[in-house]
């Protein structure tokens, strides 16, 4: 009896082991779930493109069918134009696939092109669930020594894998930044009011990216009206390329989309959630920079107009009477507001709290987030406001890791709360709803499969990671 819902529970199709029916390959159903209310979903996306969202189905499925199969060559042509973690219509990817069959060469393989190992079925299983209950042991092996080098890795959230090297020494040599914009190998990108010029998914690419130029591609009038900031070189190497942004004047937008025939300046939100993740990274260090030298223009201490230094990087008042001169003064630094985002975890371990704000889109439910407050530690920040928003008290709290959120500035840092309470009272002013939810809820949620349709954020949200690592740390194999 038992084995029998077992089988039912991890066979990914009727089919038999040797010829799967794969279902409509797509995109976790969470992402698609957020990417419809946001209206920006695939249909519309690649309506205009090469690629149909038949086409894109039929292609992922191509991609599932080469793991199932084994099939190590078909497999390799897909690398570079499929998105590696795609699922069936079940949460099942390309590695599960595998996995079931106990392919080890396309295992190690997938596992090398950077699959995420622990992503979940609709069924709560990770790939080497999979390959543990069909008996699959060299596959086994491999995926769990992997799992051990995933658990002491920190995650790397969406916007925070900014590649390029700083340089903040060198936003105070002028003429050296002088030189450097006029360098034939530096590399500008353009925002229009904080909107950035993106280039649209096309053919096979599936995500934004930013159009970018050289000083010589670049109208002088942009470059001597605009704001530059100073994002930092390629590499360590000073020789190295350097990355401008150039926040273009109102009036030579339209010059700039002469520029590129298919650019555009697109609201940041949620655009920039689709972007190549290096670019989402640049993006979240330039848009913050320049939301803030646009909301301060007058200093904070006396309100005179500041005037911008070092690359975009600090900003000093032309008073020069101002105490903002006399030692080190915050406000003529960027600044970054932290903020608490925290996945409660009930006293039994067994569930964990999640909330709905009123703005969400219908049926998604995401992690209870705060800012801090002056003079508040991390631990006295996520105490407080899952108190405040839901009445439930918290214990200890563990952090696992952080993101910046760019819009503006906001840092958000992630943490796992174990409760020492389960009565909830909901602040209806900050959440519209809060609900106990257990692991397999949550599993079904992350997989889009719950029954009631309910859904949590798509996985460039800190939130996802942290319902994600709760569900991998209370799975059978850990
Ligand atoms: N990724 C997610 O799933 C998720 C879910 C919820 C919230 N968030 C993010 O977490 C952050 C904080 O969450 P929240 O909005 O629930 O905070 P919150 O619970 O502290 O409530 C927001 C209120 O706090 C006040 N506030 C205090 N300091 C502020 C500051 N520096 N900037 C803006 N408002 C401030 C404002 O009155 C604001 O309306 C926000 O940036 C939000 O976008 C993310
Ligand atoms: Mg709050
Ligand atoms: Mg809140
Ligand atoms: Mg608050
Ligand atoms: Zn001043």
């Amino acid at each position: 009896m038992i084995i029998v819902w077992a089988l039912r529970w991890i066979r990914p199709s009727s089919g038999s082991r040797a010829s799967y029916s794969l279902g409509q390959a797509q995109l976790p159903q969470p992402e698609l779930k957020f990417w419809n209310w946001c209206r920006l979903d695939w249909t519309r996306r690649y309506s205009t493109r090469k690629m149909n969202e038949t086409n894109i189905k039929q292609f992922n499925q191509k991609f599932l069918d080469a793991a199932a199969h084994g099939n190590l060559e078909d497999l390799k042509a897909f690398f570079g134009s499929v998105d590696i973690d795609v699922t069936n219509d079940r949460g099942w990817t390309a590695l599960m696939f595998a996995a079931r069959n106990g392919h080890v060469p396309i295992i190690s393989l997938l596992i090398e092109k950077g699959c995420d190992i622990q992503n979940m079925n609709a069924s709560g299983q990770t790939a080497l669930d999979i390959a543990q209950f069909w008996n699959h042991k060299e596959a086994a092996s491999i995926l769990s020594q992997h799992k051990e080098n995933v658990l002491f890795d920190q995650t790397h959230n969406y916007y925070s894998l900014n590649p390029l090297y700083r340089a903040s020494d060198l936003r105070k040599e002028e003429s050296a930044l002088q030189t450097l914009k006029k360098n034939a190998t530096s590399k500008f990108i353009l925002f229009e009011q904080q909107k950035p010029f993106l280039l649209p998914p096309e053919g096979d690419r599936r995500r934004y990216k930013f159009a970018v130029f050289s000083c010589d591609q670049l109208p002088s009038t942009l470059l001597d009206q605009g704001t530059v900031i100073f994002l930092g070189l390629e590499t360590w190497d000073p020789t190295s390329s350097a990355w401008f942004a150039l926040d273009v004047k109102k009036n030579a937008a339209e010059m700039t989309t002469q520029l590129h025939p298919n650019g555009l300046f697109v609201t940041p939100f949620p655009a920039t959630m689709q972007m190549e993740e290096t670019h989402a990274g640049i993006f979240a260090e330039a848009h913050s920079i320049l939301c803030w030298l646009e909301r301060y223009r007058f200093c904070p201490t006396c309100g005179s107009r500041q005037k911008t230094v070092e690359g975009g990087y600090k900003q000093i008042c032309i008073n020069i009477d101002c105490s903002s001169h006399k030692g080190v003064h915050n406000t003529c630094y960027p600044r970054v507001d932290p903020s608490l985002i925290m996945l409660v975890i009930s006293p039994d371990k067994k569930m964990c709290l999640l909330g709905r704000q009123k703005r969400f889109p219908p049926k998604m439910f995401s992690c209870l987030a705060g800012f801090m407050e002056p003079g508040e530690c991390i631990e006295d920040t996520c105490r407080r406001e899952v108190e405040e928003e839901s009445g439930v008290k918290v214990g200890k709290v563990d952090y696992h890791s952080s993101q910046p959120w760019p819009f503006p500035a906001t840092l958000m840092l992630g943490c796992v709360a174990y409760a020492r309470t389960e009565t909830i009272k909901v602040d209806k002013e900050e959440l519209e709803e809060a609900r106990w939810f257990p692991r397999a809820d949550v599993a079904q949620m992350m997989a889009g499969k719950h029954p009631d349709g309910l859904f949590v954020p798509p996985k460039q949200a800190i939130a996802h990671q942290l319902i994600k690592s709760w569900l991998a740390s209370s799975s059978s194999h850990l």
